[in-house]
Order: structure tokens, then sequence, then C-alpha cells
């Protein structure tokens, strides 16, 4: 069992430390020495990001992504696991990198929503988030400006959030609400900014949304959910004799319409419109509209667990500022810096952001440190992969 403190140490105010226990979630990871890192086969990882119609991927190339996104565990995948936490250690344990590197910025928040604030569960519609991490993202928001970002239609995310007071991007960062605080927009009203790039695809989107609906009625577990500006045909309770059937019924809607692109998350195929935009343009959009467009004084740090989080953890890492988080139990290829095994542990992410967040809030300022400390239980365990 993990016991997590944060201690507090204010010099300026003169103050004794004071130790604030938190109940931990889950145990953390242990960062190794470096070693060459070892991740499944790049296949696993791949998006199929080709376009739906004349470049469409083959239905056996769609079948192997979607075999891979659930393989099976091997035991030899400890040593993968360490040597990959060393490269992308627990995000909880670089608390005090993170803090350092806050001085004299703006800390702003990104979060993914599905499998990074709620658990992943069979049913779409029921990956309700946890009172506690509601709680704790509402205070986040006190401090920090915070956004959530989803593939996710805004309206279904909103209801499931349920804060008003965060900025919202949905459908992969397609539809975006954002607060008018940019240099470009304050000359306008106080009205917040909506950013929806593939609006002339609303009508596509709807036609493809009832053809896959048809198409894919008879297959028992299959759920196509429209997410306004992209589709998602759930394949989870899906039996897996039947996913052949299931792409082919897929690719015989999309291939009528080229302008859309069809990738893969957990246990889903997405159809998209083929512009260039992601979430990472989604991340870059609302740290403008917050009025940090190519600034120095802001720390980005976005939290996310699927392939799609890594088009911002690449914005990141490429303007050289704050930091991706990976929310993953097991190595993947990723962009980001750090990692956490699951919603659990974001918690305690967020947990301990807040608590810094009130003591840089305080009139006397000046903490000298924050020092998480950890105990990590002994064993790294394989686990199963994600999906
Ligand atoms: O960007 P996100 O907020 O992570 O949204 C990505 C997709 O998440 C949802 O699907 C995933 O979570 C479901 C509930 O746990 C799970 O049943 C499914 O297998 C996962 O793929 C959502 O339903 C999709 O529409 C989002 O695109």
């Amino acid at each position: 069992m993990t016991n997590q403190n944060v201690i507090i140490s204010e010099r300026r105010s003169g103050f004794d430390s004071s130790v604030i226990s938190l109940t931990p979630a889950v145990s953390g990871s242990l960062p190794q020495p470096g070693r060459v890192i070892a991740v499944p086969a790049k296949k696993s990882f791949k998006n199929i990001e080709s376009g739906a119609g004349d470049h469409a991927p083959k239905i056996t190339a769609l079948l192997d992504s979607m075999r891979a996104s659930s393989p099976t565990p091997r035991s030899s995948e400890t040593e993968n696991i360490k040597s990959w936490i060393a490269h992308h250690p627990s995000a909880l344990n670089m608390f005090d990198e993170i803090i350092n590197a806050s001085k004299g910025k703006q800390i702003v928040v990104f979060l993914d929503y599905d499998g990074t604030l709620s658990p992943i569960v069979d049913d779409p519609d029921k990956a309700f988030m946890t009172s506690e991490m509601r709680e704790a993202v509402r205070d986040t928001a006190k401090y920090f400006p915070t956004a959530i970002v989803s593939g996710r239609c805004r309206a279904k995310v909103l209801n499931f959030v349920k804060l008003s007071e965060l900025y919202y991007a949905g459908s992969h960062g397609m539809d975006i609400k954002a607060p008018a605080k940019g240099r470009n927009y304050r000359k306008g009203n106080n009205q917040a900014l909506l950013c929806q790039p593939a609006r002339e695809f609303l009508p596509m989107i709807d036609e493809v949304y009832k053809s896959l609906v048809e198409k894919t009625k008879s297959i028992p577990g299959a759920k196509v959910e429209n997410n306004k500006f992209c589709l998602s045909v759930h394949f989870r309770r899906v039996e897996e004799k039947r996913w052949t059937e299931l792409a082919e019924q897929v690719k015989s809607v999309t291939k009528e319409y080229p302008r859309l692109r069809l990738t893969q998350g957990r246990k889903v195929l997405e159809i998209r419109p083929s512009i260039k935009w992601d979430k990472g343009n989604a991340l870059e959009f609302l740290l403008e509209s917050l009025g940090y467009a190519n600034s120095n004084d802001v720390l980005p740090i976005y939290i996310g667990d699927d392939r799609t989080d890594e088009d911002a953890f690449k914005v990141l890492r490429n303007r050289g500022q704050g930091f991706g988080i990976l929310v993953s139990k097991s190595p993947k290829e990723t962009n980001a810096s750090y990692s956490l095994q699951e919603p659990l542990e974001n918690i305690n992410m967020l947990v301990f952001l807040n608590i810094a967040g009130y003591v840089l809030s305080k009139p006397f300022g000046g903490v000298e440190k924050i020092v998480l400390t950890t105990k990590i239980s002994e064993e790294i365990k394989p686990k199963p992969d994600e999906d």
C-alpha cells in the first residue's frame, strides 16, 4: 500500500513545515535508472489515419488494429514496464519538478475525459466520474484555468463533468467554447468564443451516423455514438468473431465519404472530418484564447490516456513547454513526459496541484519547496495491456 504525504515548507512565511497526509488512492510507480525502452510492436499503437474513401485501409489492416487493442499480456513485460516507467516516470513522483518549472508561470490544466477523469466501462453512456474526481477538478479550476478536451460531443461531456466554470473542447477539439481573453479577441464583447472548424461537415456526419446505425444494427453489442462532428463505432461489447463483419460494415459506409477519415481509439472506431485539426490544435487555440499565445509565462499540463491525446502531447513537446502526462498501466509509444496509472491516481495528481495552487496564492507567497514523498510497493507486476 502506498503512503503519500505532501510536505510544504514556507521559508519566507517563517512557518513550520506542515505535513498534509492524503489518503492514498493507488500505488505509485518507481522510476528506474535509464534502460532501453522496449515497447510492444509498433503496429499495436498505429493510428489507422488513412482517409475513409479511396485511401481507406484494407479490412485486414483494420482488423489487425482492432485486435492489437486487446493483446494477450506476457510475463516478460515486467522488464518493459520498468524501463518504460524510467522514461515516463509517475507524475506523482515528479511533483517537485513540475512545481519548480511553474515558478513565475501560469499553470493551465487540460484534461481528457474517458479513461482520464472516468474509468473505462463497457457502456459509454455510463462512464460517470466519481464525486471525488469532480471535487478535485472543481478545486483545480479555482487555482488554474482548466479545460476538458474530449472525443465526445461538448454537450455530453459537460453533462458528465457538470462544472460550468471549466472550458470545454468536444469532438476531438472540433467544438470549442473558450474565453475571449487573448490579444486578438479583447476588443470584442465578453462573450465566449466558439471554434467549430468542421461545421460544414455536420450534414455529412448526420448522414453517415444514420447509415452506420442501420448497417451495424444486426451485430450484437455494436453501438454507434454521435459526437456531433465525429462518430464512434464501439466494439467493446461485440464478440471478437464478429469484428470482421463489423469492420466490413463500417468500411462499406465510409468508403463513400473520402472527406472523412477513420481512426481507432480504445475498442472504438472513430470517423471524423479529414481536416487538419486535432486535440493539439484545440490546446493551442485554448491557450491563445486565454491570452497565452506564444507566451513563455505559461505552463500547460495535459493529462490524457488515448491516442488522440498524443496530438496534444506532441504540441507541448514541440513548444518545449509544459508537461504531457499519459494515463496508462502499460508501456505505450508516447510523446508524454510522465505517466499516471489510472484515473484514481489522477485524483491525487489534481489534489497535489491544488495544494500547490492554494499555497502559491497566499499573500505571504514564497514556497521554498513542495516535497512529495511516496512509499512505493516493491514489485511492479505486469498488468494486462489496456484497451
Ligand atoms: O477523448 P475522450 O474523452 O477520451 O473520448 C474518447 C472516446 O471515449 C469514449 O469511449 C471510450 O470510453 C467508453 C466508456 O468508458 C468505453 O466504453 C469505450 O470502449 C472507449 O473507447 C466515448 O464513448 C467515445 O465517443 C470517445 O470518442
